[in-house]
């Protein structure tokens, strides 16, 4: 999550005390949602061959299916690890072994905990029809949407930025257990933008929020994005959530920890 004031005020206050706040989770939106490790991603690994096979001849599927197969060049070009093929493929159609061979790179995408683009579109995609059938919803932390509507009462301006696609973000927003709170952002980006872990993509977001990056804060619950943020000179929280990754002591004392986001207030006395 971003949060923006062109004011300036807030902002300054928050980074002469080191009170950058930036959210983001170590396993898909984990600052503010239960769910991703618990619900979403198992959605995904139990019902993608079955899911597959229903759409396989439809133009949005074919086209994620390609963008998949040019990462797998891309992680071949690039002498990355590739999915191995756990099943004997004899006495299957061509499509099947086709539906075998993708089924088997998105799971050991997902095992990985790859961020690729072409693995987050299909993933959209099915999450897309579970909350249209209302199998799934965005159960989000208690705390989010009371700070984050406190937040925008006070003139901030907040965006997500996740490796999860914006259409998934808009997804999970607008099918939450809260309802539809889409209106709490400003706007949303993926790795579209380039990857969390780069220090470029948070200059190119600033750029496009039109905000220096010293008046924004992020919040994340990943150290490596937290870094990466951070370099590009923008202000950095970690938020602490049952079940993040464990942090280090060097980190601990590093960064500004939460543990909910009521703890940041527009005053920055988090
Ligand atoms: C947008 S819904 C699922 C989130 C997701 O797929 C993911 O990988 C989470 O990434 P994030 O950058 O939000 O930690």
């Amino acid at each position: 999550m971003w949060l923006c004031r062109h004011l300036g005020l807030l902002f300054r206050q928050w980074h002469s005390k080191h009170r950058c706040l930036w959210r983001h989770q170590s396993r898909g939106l984990g600052n503010y949602f239960k769910v991703s490790r618990d619900i979403l991603f198992p959605y995904i690994k139990d019902h993608l061959e079955e899911y597959l096979s229903a759409h396989w001849e439809e133009d949005e599927c074919k086209q994620d299916v390609h963008l998949l197969k040019k990462q797998v060049e891309e992680d071949l070009r690039l002498h990355r690890a590739c999915a191995q093929h756990s099943l004997d493929q004899s006495g299957h159609t061509d499509e099947e072994k086709a539906i075998r061979e993708v089924v088997d790179n998105v799971l050991w995408q997902m095992a990985s905990d790859r961020k690729s683009t072409a693995l987050k579109q299909l993933q959209g995609h099915m999450w897309r029809a579970a909350y249209a059938a209302g199998r799934i919803k965005g159960e989000v932390y208690q705390d989010v949407v009371p700070s984050i509507r406190r937040w925008r009462r006070q003139g901030l301006k907040v965006y997500i930025y996740s490796s999860g696609s914006v259409e998934a973000q808009k997804l999970l927003f607008g099918y939450s257990v809260e309802g539809d709170v889409l209106d709490l952002f400003d706007g949303h980006f993926d790795t579209n933008i380039g990857t969390k872990v780069e220090s470029k993509s948070y200059v190119r977001i600033a750029e496009r929020m039109g905000c220096p990056p010293e008046e924004i804060m992020f919040l994340t619950d990943v150290t490596r994005e937290a870094k990466a943020a951070e370099d590009a000179g923008v202000n950095v929280a970690v938020v602490v959530r049952p079940g993040n990754m464990e942090l280090t002591e060097e980190e601990r004392s590093h960064y500004n920890l939460i543990t909910t986001f009521s703890q940041l207030e527009v005053n920055g006395s988090a």
